[in-house]
């Protein structure tokens, strides 16, 4: 770990007398890498964990679906009506019953309606927008153009991170196994010329980030006159600021159908609600809002812990916490890529078997990390934020915030790596009061919002006069609705009394006021 580690802070690519001397393109190394190819297999292509104990309680959660005429929701995946390879495919996969996001989400996609859906993590978002639109592609019976020297696919899904969005591929081909629909996925960090190759080939479901699908659109490899679907995953990460630009260069890329031309879904486990109010840029204005349960809350089958530390005493905390999980698969998580490495190198010298990921290692490294992470090669991952939104890990029975992150929303989705599809799972986390303190109040608010123990010092942080000041900066810790409905007083009656006694008239009048969430 440590040889890699040092090869990559070696490359040349970061060393600043290079970097003035080159231009933004030849600054790049050329990317030679080729992922190996995915497993071809049918058991490992259908490979899936168990359910947990919790699964059925999904059923219990509250459901919210707001927007005009909304389609009914579906109870079994009979009800959704899909076509037969479809449905096998499906039970292949060990799905026996849709989660309430498949339940509603899937009817109104079906339905041709444009979605913004929010579900706590691990509760089957990508099942709920890929199985409907491969319905479609699949009855409409599309094929990839193999001869085509420009693809016109059917559908695009962006994600924020090279190994989310290969995942999300891994997702698509499954359910797509041995029908006529060909999902593709593009990503940086590998060979462009292979990736085009691969475009090539056919594709009706481009699965790609951000950067590496509007290189190859910008290309002309890719047109998008077919365009029907347009999914945003973790659609509040692409439209804040790191990546809206790329997605308004996207939607406005030429041949890019309207928004009223195609449908575009969106989902995510937390939506800030400025974002929510810019996401509606790209929905049609009849959009539906679907939220399963508190909108950015966290998954209540993740046992809560938060430690009060010194920066000091993290590293021994931390070896205490990893003596206790064993062998257990663990994530832990630090703010930035030299901490991962540091980290990663004193539990290698601890003798844990550690690796690592994050922005700084060449895409070939990531993916090693991720394997071995996932075989139980390597049971502790220590990752940034790269490795925070959906990842989707069998057995990862903790996580660790080493650091904790400045924004609640992130907080969420790192510690819903764990305690996914209905089985628990543990979160401990550092609190130091120095940095950490502005995270106070919205952690309270996250904690007992899963029905978590709220320890009585981070209380007493989180409205002290000090953490009120430093309070989440962002403002809104949840929207916990549709940002389009409004308060509206209905009605308003005001009565009036009339007492006479004493010597004297009295008169009394209150008012009622009938207000609601429209
Ligand atoms: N109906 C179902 N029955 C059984 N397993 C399911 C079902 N739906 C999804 N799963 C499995 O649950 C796991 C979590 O699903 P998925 O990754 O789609 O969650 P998510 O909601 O997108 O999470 P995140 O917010 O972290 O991205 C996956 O392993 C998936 O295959």
């Amino acid at each position: 770990l440590f040889g890699s580690l040092w090869d990559s802070h070696k490359s040349t690519s970061f060393h600043p007398k290079y970097l003035k001397l080159c231009s933004e393109d030849e600054r790049r190394p050329k990317v030679v890498y080729v992922p190996p190819p995915p497993p071809e297999e049918e058991s490992s292509i259908f490979s899936h964990y168990a359910t947990g104990i919790n699964f059925d309680k999904y059923d219990d959660i509250l459901v919210d679906v707001s927007g005009s005429n909304p389609p009914k929701a579906i109870m079994t995946f009979d009800e959704a009506g899909l076509c037969e390879s479809l449905r096998k495919n499906v039970t292949k996969s060990g799905y026996v019953k849709p989660t309430p996001v498949q339940k509603h989400g899937i009817p109104i996609i079906s339905a041709g309606r444009d979605l913004m859906a929010c579900a706590q993590t691990g509760s089957g978002k990508t099942a709920a927008f890929l199985l409907p639109i491969l319905q479609r592609l699949m009855v409409d019976g599309v094929a990839a153009s193999k001869f085509s020297e420009v693809q016109e696919p059917e559908a695009i899904i962006v994600a924020p991170t090279r190994e989310l969005i290969n995942q999300i591929y891994l997702e698509a081909r499954k359910f797509a196994y041995g029908t006529c629909v060909r999902p593709v996925v593009v990503y940086g960090g590998i060979n462009t010329g292979y990736t085009i190759r691969e475009v090539l080939k056919g594709c009706n479901v481009l699965c790609g980030t951000p950067g590496r699908l509007l290189d190859i659109i910008g290309r002309g490899k890719v047109g998008l006159s077919k365009l029907r679907y347009l999914v945003l995953d973790e659609a509040d990460r692409m439209l804040d600021m790191g990546f809206e630009p790329d997605m308004r260069k996207l939607v406005g890329s030429p041949g890019m159908p309207s928004k009223e031309d195609r449908q575009t879904l969106m989902f995510s486990a937390t939506y800030p609600e400025d974002i929510q109010r810019m996401a509606a840029d790209f929905l049609k204005v009849d959009y539906i809002f679907l939220a399963v349960g508190v909108v950015g809350g966290a998954c209540s089958d993740v046992e809560q812990t938060i430690i009060q530390v010194d920066q000091y005493s993290k590293r021994d905390q931390l070896l205490e916490v990893l003596k206790s999980t064993g062998n257990e698969r663990t994530m832990v998580f630090v703010e930035t890529k030299r901490s991962a490495d540091f980290i990663a190198t004193f539990l290698c010298q601890e003798k844990i078997s550690t690796t690592s990921i994050h922005g700084d290692r060449e895409q070939r490294e990531r993916e090693k990390a991720l394997s071995d992470f996932r075989l139980g090669q390597c049971p502790v991952l220590v990752a940034t934020s790269v490795a925070a939104r959906g990842l989707d890990i069998e057995q990862v029975q903790h996580v660790v915030n080493f650091d904790l992150p400045s924004s609640i929303d992130e907080y969420v989705h790192r510690i819903g790596r764990t305690g996914r599809c209905g089985n628990t799972g543990r979160a401990v986390s550092f609190f130091n009061p120095e940095s950490d303190t502005p995270l106070a109040r919205s952690l309270v608010k996250v904690l007992s919002g899963a029905q978590q123990e709220v320890p009585k010092w981070l209380e007493e942080i989180a409205f002290s006069a000090h953490g009120t000041t430093g309070f989440n900066p962002r403002g809104k810790v949840f929207a916990s609705t549709d940002t389009r409905k409004v308060w509206r007083i209905t009605s308003h009656r005001i009565y009036f009394f009339h007492i006479r006694g004493g010597g004297g008239h009295f008169f009394f009048f209150f008012s009622k006021i009938y207000i609601y969430l429209t």
